[in-house]
């Protein structure tokens, strides 16, 4: 059977040439490209290679195959990135934040050149919502916006870590799911969480791929480009 997550992972990496600055996603999508990067560093295919891993998990992997890291603030610019999304439109909007690493993930994406989305063609979508939105918010305070997007139908819940713990992101906040099953209006959306005090950032990733690489079941690709 084709495993579909690491067929268009490994794939994205066709995209780094050697003297390039990467952006290592996060994610079990995100995870194959990892692997990829690392595997064509030590067959000498990939050198010069820098990488900006989005999340702890990914820096961990990274140096396990000893990918050469750097942080962002030490880069101009990182050339390319790949990640995975949690949905997504052909019209290049998406959610993301799954596995909590939104915050630095979409930092990461706003600094670079390329972004290349991989995902299995179950995460293609008419609309987003379907998949809980993760809102991610500073610790003081985020019981009253857990309230406030009660009482708006936003039908929220705190991510959990284990049965009894809450979440905390690599930036030492937590996340609030809101379950929304279909966001009508996304970029409005974008627009009032971006402006309630206490939210770092959303799920949203409005207009941020260039290229999108869909698996299929059947072992083939599918490429957006913009
Ligand atoms: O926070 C996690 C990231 O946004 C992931 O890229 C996203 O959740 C997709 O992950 P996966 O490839 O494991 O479905």
């Amino acid at each position: 059977m084709t495993n579909v997550k690491e067929t268009v992972g490994r794939k994205a990496a066709d995209y780094v040439q050697s003297g390039m600055v990467v952006g290592l996603g996060t994610g079990s999508t995100a995870y194959w490209f990892v692997d990829e990067i690392g595997r064509r560093i030590k067959s000498g295919e990939l050198t010069d290679i820098k990488g900006v891993p989005t999340s702890k998990q990914t820096e961990d992997q990274a140096r396990k195959l000893g990918i050469p890291l750097v942080t962002l603030d030490e880069i101009n610019q990182i050339d390319v990135l790949a990640d995975g999304a949690d949905e997504t439109t052909t019209d290049f909007n998406g959610i993301k934040g799954g596995g909590g690493a939104l915050l630095h993930e979409k930092i990461v994406a706003q600094n670079s050149r390329k972004i290349i989305w991989i995902v299995g063609e179950n995460k293609v979508v008419d609309y987003l919502g379907k998949f809980p939105l993760p809102v991610e918010v500073i610790q003081f305070g985020s019981w009253k916006l857990f309230k406030n997007f009660d009482r708006a139908g936003m039908n929220p819940s705190f991510r959990k870590s284990g049965r009894d713990s809450l979440f905390i992101t690599d930036s030492g906040n937590y996340i609030i799911d809101l379950h929304l099953d279909h966001i009508q209006n996304p970029q409005q959306l974008a627009f009032e969480l971006k402006n309630m005090v206490g939210v770092v950032d959303h799920g949203l990733f409005l207009n941020y791929p260039d290229v999108i690489l869909v698996g299929q079941e059947d072992g083939e690709i599918l490429i957006h480009e913009r």
